[in-house]
């Protein structure tokens, strides 16, 4: 596996657990989706996996070794978070070429060329490169946000939310994009969402997660996830009747 999640808990105050014995695996290539109402928990446990705070108990491993022995460097080459708000994401007083040399200043080669290349890959062109920030789209915000993250090649690209706050032509702009990047390169995806048809049209398996406890795994069989615990089957039965899918 990628990346294992084994039995981990978090707490920010005493007695009260956010996360509560968490095990989750992604593997080599695979799309997995992590859904769950607000405040469930999702993004304390993007935080954990990115080290950007430390589980209470519990080990976060990639390919085997616990995240914790391995060099920050190193590490976030191999695995990089994108998340929902790309406003606050980017240096809004930096260009987008200055924001996606960044992540590439320790890389050897032509970084300008590089970022050329892989342009294309997010639907960005050469004339998005001397704008900034607030001279660009949501959409293409999101897109310069998501192609920072994947210059460096990371086999798994933790997605927090990232196009929750897209309308739903741009949110699927971006989905196919992560399919293509998927098929094409082989990144594997820790998507979490709140957003049940997205997670479906995305993901192949699924973790629900409820008061910081994962409930249920399903996989997709036939384009279609099975529930058969009740707070899935009432979260996503809810979803459907709210009109969302
Ligand atoms: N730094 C923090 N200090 C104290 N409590 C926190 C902190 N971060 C998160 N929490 C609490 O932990 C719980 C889980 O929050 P988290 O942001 O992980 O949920 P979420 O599922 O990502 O929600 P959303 O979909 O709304 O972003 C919430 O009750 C939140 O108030």
């Amino acid at each position: 596996m990628l990346l294992t999640v084994e039995n981990v808990s978090k707490s920010y105050r005493k007695g009260n657990k956010v996360l509560r014995d968490i095990d989750l695996s992604v593997g080599e290539g695979e799309i997995v989706g992590l859904i769950g109402e607000s405040g469930s928990g999702k993004s304390t446990l993007s935080r954990l996996i990115m080290q950007l705070e430390a589980p209470e108990t519990g080990v976060i491993s990639f390919n085997g070794t616990p995240v914790t022995k391995r060099l920050r460097k190193t590490f976030y080459e191999d695995c990089q978070l994108v998340f929902q708000n790309a406003s606050a994401a980017l240096n809004p007083s930096w260009t987008v070429r200055e924001i996606l040399m960044e992540p590439l200043r320790n890389s050897e080669g032509d970084r300008a060329a590089h970022i050329r290349d892989m342009l294309g890959s997010v639907k960005l062109t050469d004339a998005h490169l001397n704008r900034r920030p607030s001279e660009l789209s949501g959409g293409e915000r999101q897109r310069v946000n998501l192609l920072r993250s994947i210059l460096v090649n990371p086999k798994l690209l933790v997605c927090d939310e990232i196009v929750s706050s897209l309308d739903r032509l741009i949110q699927r702009e971006i989905i196919d994009l992560l399919i293509e990047l998927n098929r094409e390169t082989g990144m594997a995806m820790l998507f979490i969402s709140h957003d049940l048809q997205v997670v479906e049209y995305i993901c192949d398996r699924i973790y629900i997660m409820k008061d910081g406890k994962i409930v249920e795994e399903s996989v997709k069989v036939d384009g279609e996830f099975e529930f058969s615990h009740t707070y899935s089957k009432k979260l996503f039965g809810s979803m459907f009747s709210r009109g969302l899918v």
